[in-house]
């Protein structure tokens, strides 16, 4: 028997650092939603862990025990005598801010923990990587602490986005080193049941601070982001996490299609897809 679960991408649609903590780890305030372009991991009984990595992203994900799914598998099956084989479809950039090692992960835990009968790990996942207790949620949230506080946010209207990524791959630990302030204010308080344009006006205001140092090291944001400025009907456009990868809002999957056709065009190298937000776990 085999067990399938799906890894959506994870986008910020705001990041606020709110301060540092003694261990360097930073404070966050964000508001993050999924949306239904993922990976795939499926999950069958075996006896011993095994990985395979297949799909059109699949070129330099590492297959050993590097990769966060054999992380996960490993952390979830502690000392007991239990194996799997896993296969994992890539098809999210990696190193892209829309955590697609995070979601793997997530998605990995939730698959074996209901072939193996067993409880999900007392931390959620947080010591796998800090974005896996969101991903583990697979639903729009309010994040904060370093990434171990989750409110759900199920009235959040749909949104349909488009996600681009430049293909300059931008570690996380970089973009965070280059924050001119560590002191940020918080979000402002979210309006209660908006409507979509009332909710989009709202996230207008808010930030992702990551942003001015992740397009100082990667120029090419700049670039995604002015292309998407330029598109029909665009609402709202922003990086998400430490980027490199930007999304767009628009008033329809009609909008947002159309923009990913002309964002395709102006560079044909971008890696560029269209969905809506929901609830994938
Ligand atoms: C930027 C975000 O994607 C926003 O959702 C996350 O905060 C990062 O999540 P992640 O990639 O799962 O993060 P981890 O793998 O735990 O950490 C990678 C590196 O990011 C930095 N990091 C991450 C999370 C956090 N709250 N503060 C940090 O300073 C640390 O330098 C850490 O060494
Ligand atoms: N299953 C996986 N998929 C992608 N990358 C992985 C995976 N497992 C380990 N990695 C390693 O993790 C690094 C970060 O990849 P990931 O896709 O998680 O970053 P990200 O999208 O920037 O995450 P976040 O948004 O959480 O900061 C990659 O450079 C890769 O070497």
């Amino acid at each position: 028997m085999a067990n399938r679960a799906f890894a959506p991408a994870k986008v910020n649609l705001a990041l606020h650092v709110t301060g540092q903590r003694q261990d360097g780890y930073h404070l966050l305030d964000s508001l993050v939603v999924f949306v239904g372009i993922g990976d795939r991991i499926t999950v069958s009984k075996a006896d011993d862990l095994s990985l395979t990595v297949t799909g059109p992203r699949a070129a330099g994900v590492p297959t050993g025990p590097e990769n966060l799914v054999l992380k996960a598998a490993t952390l979830l099956r502690g000392d007991q005598p239990l194996g799997a084989q896993i296969s994992l479809e890539k098809n999210l950039p990696a190193a892209a801010g829309i955590g697609g090692g995070s979601s793997d992960a997530a998605a990995t835990l939730r698959a074996l923990a209901a072939l193996w009968q067993c409880d999900l790990p007392n931390d959620n996942g947080l010591s796998l990587g800090a974005d896996v207790p969101v991903c583990l949620t697979a639903q729009s949230c309010r994040m904060e602490g370093i990434g171990e506080q989750i409110t759900p946010l199920p009235n959040l209207p749909t949104l349909h986005m488009v996600l681009v990524n430049p293909g300059v791959e931008v570690p996380t630990p970089v973009v965070f080193k280059g924050l001119a302030s560590k002191d940020n204010p918080a979000m402002e308080a979210l309006p209660q049941e908006p409507s979509t344009l009332g909710f989009i006006a709202w996230l207008g205001r808010q930030r992702n601070d990551l942003e001015p140092p992740a397009r100082a090291h990667a120029p090419e944001i700049t670039a995604v982001l002015d292309a998407m400025a330029a598109t029909d009907q665009v609402l709202l456009h922003r990086m998400s996490g430490s980027g490199a990868t930007c999304f767009a809002l628009y008033p329809s999957m009609e909008a947002a299609a159309a923009a990913a056709i002309v964002l395709k065009q102006t560079n044909t190298d971008w890696w560029v897809a269209s969905g809506q937000t929901g609830s994938f776990a």
